[in-house]
């Protein structure tokens, strides 16, 4: 057993060494457009996404505190029949494929989540970037790079996302996926639900393998 690891060139991490292990910043990709692709999935595929996300036995997680705003409205990977869940992934491959593409990058990504998630009446979300707060200091989820969203239905009200500082607030159709680089240049919001129910498959992407969540990417 070696003692310090990190001592060996290309061994260690941050943990093992106490340095910081740096990665590619969201930062890189400012100045990339907010990409929407209309029909970005089939039909067929948004139909199976939403047949099983609006189904009355749906595993909504409940894993969180009661006082948390996500309790009872993602679903995981965890919690999805297999064949769902493969269905997503192949979704998400193709989807970092086009992101890749369209913002020239090369750099090996990897993901942190893979999520259905549900807006019931009541629901928003206030103006936030994926990465960091308003003012530019890290959030939570500092290594985040960007984000996809695939609207899956358009059986509600409200709803609508937007950039306040870019002033773009584009119109949503089932089966587009919208994606964005998650540093506060990019601040979004979602206006309140006020019927119905507003179903998407999100994803945040990174460049650091640590948070990578084991699928498919
Ligand atoms: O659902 C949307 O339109 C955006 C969601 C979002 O920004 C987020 O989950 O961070
Ligand atoms: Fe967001």
């Amino acid at each position: 057993m070696l003692k310090n690891p990190s001592a060996l060139p290309g061994l260690g991490n941050s943990r093992q060494s106490g340095q910081p292990m740096m990665y590619r910043h969201a930062r890189s990709l400012v100045g990339k457009p907010i990409g929407l692709v209309p029909d970005f999935i089939t039909e067929a595929e948004r139909k199976q996404l939403l047949k099983f996300a609006s189904a009355p036995n749906a595993p909504w997680e409940l894993y969180l505190p009661k006082t948390d705003v996500w309790r009872g409205r993602m679903i995981n990977p965890r919690s999805m029949p297999p064949k769902m869940l493969t269905l997503m992934e192949r979704i998400r491959t193709r989807t970092a494929s086009h992101i890749k593409a369209d913002y020239g990058i090369t750099d090996p990504i990897y993901a942190d989540t893979l999520q259905l998630v549900r807006w019931r009446p009541g629901d928003d979300q206030a103006a936030h970037a994926d990465c960091e707060e308003p003012d530019g200091r890290p959030n939570q989820t500092p290594w985040r790079a960007f984000a996809s969203i695939i609207y899956l239905n358009d059986e509600y009200e409200g709803g609508a996302i937007h950039f306040p500082k870019l002033g773009l607030r584009p119109e949503l159709k089932p089966g587009l996926l919208a994606y964005f680089p998650s540093t506060a240049d990019y601040l979004h919001g979602v206006e309140k639900i006020t019927a119905g129910a507003r179903y998407t498959f999100s994803c945040f992407y990174t460049f650091d393998p640590r948070r990578h969540d084991g699928h498919a990417v």
